[in-house]
């Protein structure tokens, strides 16, 4: 595996360096990063033992793949100060929300290897979902070596370029919108039964856990746990209904939402 260059160490690439090193599939030795801030960095490298670079041309120079895991307002920026240290033999790895391979290409001025990623905060347990589109980069030994670093830290899926904002809504934006959900849940139950927050919050929290479980080894539908909870003319059928009622028109509302903003930033980039 080529050596790992990681540049912004903010919440994602902090993540990927702590989960790639976690799972065993890079040492430290193997990642070096930058970061604006030097503070930042000088404790992420204290804590994991990577090589901390004094600027993102050393990441870059390196490293065989780079990861940018910055804003999308400061990827020109960084762009242009690597571009020239950006080769056929590299690979970009861009986990930038809403920047195409399309505008990295015109920032580079020339056609390197490009994947885009869009990772999420579960890779910190090793588990969730990374979601990989690989229109830049068709290369197919240099995609299985990008696939083996996800898979060592999430279960990976590949979508074209055009589709990855819709998968970024339902896989890395996810677990913010379900741990709101649990909060909401809670926060009405404490409303409308006037009962202790901190015990509904815990059984909320449990619950989701137990569920999530659930899903992963015993039910291979939603339907089918449902249907197990659900008694024939009981409690939770009452529930169910007001969910499939309403629920559809609160998440299209946010899916709504989330879609005008990827279209706001990719506007912006074009
Ligand atoms: N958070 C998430 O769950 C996800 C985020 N993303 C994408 O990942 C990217 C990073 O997001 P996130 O980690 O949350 O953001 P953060 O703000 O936590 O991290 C961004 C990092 O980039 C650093 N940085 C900014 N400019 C430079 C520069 N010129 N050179 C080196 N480092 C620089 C910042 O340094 P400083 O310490 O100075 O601020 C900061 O540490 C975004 O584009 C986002 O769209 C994608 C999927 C999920
Ligand atoms: O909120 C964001 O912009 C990023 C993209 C997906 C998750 N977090």
């Amino acid at each position: 595996m080529a050596e790992i260059g990681i540049i912004g160490t903010g919440s994602m690439g902090s993540m990927l360096i702590r989960s790639f090193i976690r799972s065993g599939i890079l040492k430290p030795e193997e990642i070096t990063a930058s970061n604006r801030s030097e503070e930042k960095l000088l404790r992420l490298a204290e804590e994991t033992g990577i090589n901390r670079a004094a600027s993102n041309r050393i990441t870059a120079e390196k490293s065989g793949i780079i990861f940018l895991c910055v804003l999308p307002d400061d990827t020109e920026e960084v762009i242009t100060e690597i571009k020239d240290l950006i080769t056929d033999e590299k690979i970009l790895v861009s986990v930038i929300s809403d920047v195409t391979t399309g505008k990295i290409t015109e920032w580079t001025g020339k056609t390197a290897p490009i994947v885009r990623v869009i990772p999420s905060v579960t890779s910190h347990r090793l588990c969730g979902i990374s979601v990989l589109s690989f229109d830049a980069l068709p290369d197919d030994k240099d995609r299985q070596k990008i696939i083996r670093l996800f898979e060592a830290i999430s279960k990976p899926v590949t979508v074209p370029e055009a589709e990855i904002s819709a998968y970024s809504d339902i896989a890395s934006s996810s677990p913010a919108f379900i741990a709101g959900i649990m909060k909401e849940f809670s926060g009405a139950a404490v409303r409308h039964y006037g009962i202790d927050q901190n015990t509904a919050d815990m059984v909320v929290r449990e619950t989701f856990i137990g569920t999530a479980k659930l899903i992963e080894h015993d039910y291979s539908t939603f339907e089918s746990l449902i249907a197990d909870v659900a008694t024939e003319g009981g409690i939770t059928g009452e529930g169910m209904r007001v969910i499939r009622e309403n629920a559809g028109e609160l998440f299209t509302a946010m899916l709504k939402e989330t879609d005008r903003k990827h279209k706001l930033v990719s506007d912006k980039f074009r």
